[in-house]
């Protein structure tokens, strides 16, 4: 993929303004739902067990995040899910956490066996946890190795047939047969909390309104990527804190052009 299709799906997703439903954690609420209408989507935070499955069917895409979830927040997650499946409404996984807690592993793995995810995004130790393979990270082998982060990602994509992203400080993307990594992002992404979960979001958005979840998901990270370096670029030299820098990566999704995403792309298949 080129910078030019990243240009046009970002486009898309202007112009559609998909809704996009979110269960998500209180940690990040609020900056997940500026982020997203700051990209030009509309965000819908609804954990009502009475409401989330029409919530969800009239969604353009559902993200389930389980940051801090509850029993019946996770409740809440099997309604929605089950409703979005039903109306053809895209899934997006974010599991926070798993391989944190017996709880949080064992719900991660039914969400992903009971439902059908479009694409599931988080970290190595996550996306380890989340197919079982603990010991992937807890092992002498060392996990961020570039070749082994991308052979879990193959593994898992194969094992719960979704479309999978592993972040870090390089991003990888596949379906279990094509892959990408994209190299753009900026290392204040770590210093600020839910910039991982906002990119969950913005993934969603994106294949909300492109037919090919691969494709879309590669384009959302690697604009997430560059705006995450022009926000990095946007503040003055003695301002360059964590704080600043989350309301810049906000701006950034809103006025990162045309021209700094043909610059700045950089995907590699
Ligand atoms: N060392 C790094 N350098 C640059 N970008 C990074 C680095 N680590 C993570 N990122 C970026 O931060 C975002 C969140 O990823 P990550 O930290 O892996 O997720 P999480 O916050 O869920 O653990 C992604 O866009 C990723 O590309
Ligand atoms: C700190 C914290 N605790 C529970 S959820 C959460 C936010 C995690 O966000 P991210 O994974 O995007 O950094
Ligand atoms: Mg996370």
């Amino acid at each position: 993929m080129d910078s030019t299709t990243v240009v046009q799906l970002r486009e898309h997703v202007r112009k559609k303004r998909p809704l996009i439903h979110h269960i998500t954690n209180i940690v990040v609420s609020n900056f997940t739902a500026n982020g997203v209408l700051s990209l030009g989507a509309s965000p819908v935070m609804a954990y009502a067990i009475e409401e989330v499955e029409e919530i969800a069917q009239a969604a353009d895409a559902l993200v389930l995040n389980m940051g801090t979830m509850t029993s019946q927040s996770v409740e809440a997650m099997k309604l929605a899910a089950s409703s979005a499946e039903k109306a053809g409404v895209p899934i997006v996984l974010d599991p926070v956490g798993v391989g944190a807690s017996s709880y949080r592993t064992s719900v991660g793995k039914r969400i992903v066996e009971d439902f059908d995810t479009s694409v599931v995004r988080g970290n190595v130790a996550e996306i380890a946890n989340l197919i079982g393979e603990s010991t992937f990270i807890r092992g002498v082998d060392a996990p961020d190795d570039a070749k082994n982060k991308e052979n879990l990602a193959i593994r898992a994509a194969k094992k719960l047939n979704t479309v999978i992203v592993v972040t870090g400080e390089e991003d990888i993307i596949t379906d279990g047969e094509k892959v990408s990594r994209i190299e753009n992002g900026d290392p204040m992404l770590t210093q600020v909390t839910g910039t991982g979960c906002l990119l969950t979001s913005v993934i969603a958005a994106f294949i909300s309104t492109h037919p090919n979840s691969l494709e879309a998901t590669t384009a959302a990270v690697a604009f997430y990527g560059i705006a995450a370096e022009c926000a990095a670029e946007s503040i003055k030299e003695d301002l360059k804190g964590p704080g600043h820098y989350q309301i810049a990566l906000i701006d950034a999704l809103h006025m990162t052009t045309n021209e700094e995403i043909e610059k700045r792309c950089s995907i590699n298949t």
